[in-house]
């Protein structure tokens, strides 16, 4: 039986970054402005860690400045919040990141509506939530942009097809469907109450798997030669007392049946960091009014 193409995310996410790094110095060249993204870190989540670590080191790979500020996880709302009033207002700063999830005392939505929606490089700004819903240029979330670039640059077009997304979070879910209806697909939403999962998934021709529940979508739903990007990134027990990476599709299954898929680890995740960076040089380019191209454009 033939197997699934796999779609490299590892290496989609190097030949953006190339790109990025290459507009970066065209315009720390040609025009002495560096973009700077700040990123903000509360509490000692290991895996918070590993990322917010990961997006300062690809920052600067990229030639742009970053700026990191671990704050412990007893911290106040308010300090929080006066630590980003003073980044929305420092010209050296062009994104602003705040890494979830945040401590149960502080009120993430809060803390998302305080960051200036031009420098919200996560794109979870109501004002850029509006954009995307209604047809505007603002900054586009960072998984479902990601993900998106994967699929038109592995299908050309989408339209036409069916598309399902299951999960609808405000992170993943509900702008991945948005992107999805402005690509001109005919698109389902799936969540813990939808009446025959497997049935709605085996109509799609895209399934994007955004649930976070480990390999909860089984081979024998996906229609034979869908695409399917897998966003979860589930920890689960393994051999020897260790743990392994799994996405929120049976891979094993989805293999065998699916045209593409995106493998866990090594899909979507770095798509995740490299979108953050190519909107940290969009956030830049915006508040100077530069006239540079977008790095890998897609639409
Ligand atoms: N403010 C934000 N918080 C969170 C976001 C986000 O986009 N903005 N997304 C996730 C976590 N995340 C980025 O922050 C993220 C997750 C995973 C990866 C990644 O590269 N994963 C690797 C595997 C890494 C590992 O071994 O654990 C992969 O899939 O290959 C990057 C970014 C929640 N919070």
């Amino acid at each position: 039986m033939t197997q699934a193409k796999l779609i490299d995310g590892n290496a989609f996410s190097a030949g953006l970054r190339d790109e990025i790094t290459a507009r970066v110095h065209e315009i720390r060249d040609g025009h002495r402005i560096t973009p700077g993204l700040a990123v903000v870190l509360v509490g000692e989540d290991p895996a918070s860690q590993v990322y917010v670590r990961n997006k300062n080191k690809r920052a600067a790979e990229c030639g742009m400045t970053s700026f990191e500020h671990i704050l412990p996880a007893d911290t106040p709302e308010r300090h929080l919040l006066t630590l980003i009033e003073g980044l929305n207002d420092d010209p050296m700063v062009h994104g602003i990141l705040v890494q979830l999830p945040l401590p149960r005392h502080i009120d993430s939505q809060k803390v998302i509506e305080a960051i200036r929606p031009d420098k919200d490089v996560d794109g979870f700004h109501p004002w850029n939530v509006g954009k995307l819903a209604a047809g505007g240029v603002g900054l586009i979330p960072c998984t479902p942009l990601g993900s998106m670039m994967m699929l038109r640059d592995h299908l050309g077009s989408l339209a036409g097809m069916k598309a399902i997304v299951v999960g609808r979070s405000n992170i993943v879910g509900k702008p991945m469907a948005h992107l999805l209806i402005r690509e001109n697909c005919t698109v389902t939403v799936a969540h813990s109450q939808t009446r025959d999962l497997p049935g709605e998934v085996r109509a799609a021709d895209i399934v994007i798997a955004a649930v976070g529940k480990p390999e909860m979508i089984k081979g024998d739903w996906i229609k034979p030669g869908a695409t399917v990007i897998d966003v979860g990134i589930n920890r689960v027990a393994a051999e020897g007392g260790k743990t392994r990476l799994v996405g929120d599709v049976d891979f094993a299954g989805a293999v065998q049946v699916a045209g593409a898929i995106t493998p866990v680890p090594g899909g979507v995740g770095p798509m995740t960091i490299a979108c953050l960076l190519r909107n940290t040089l969009t956030a830049a380019a915006r508040l100077h009014r530069l006239d540079i191209p977008e790095a890998h454009p897609w639409n």
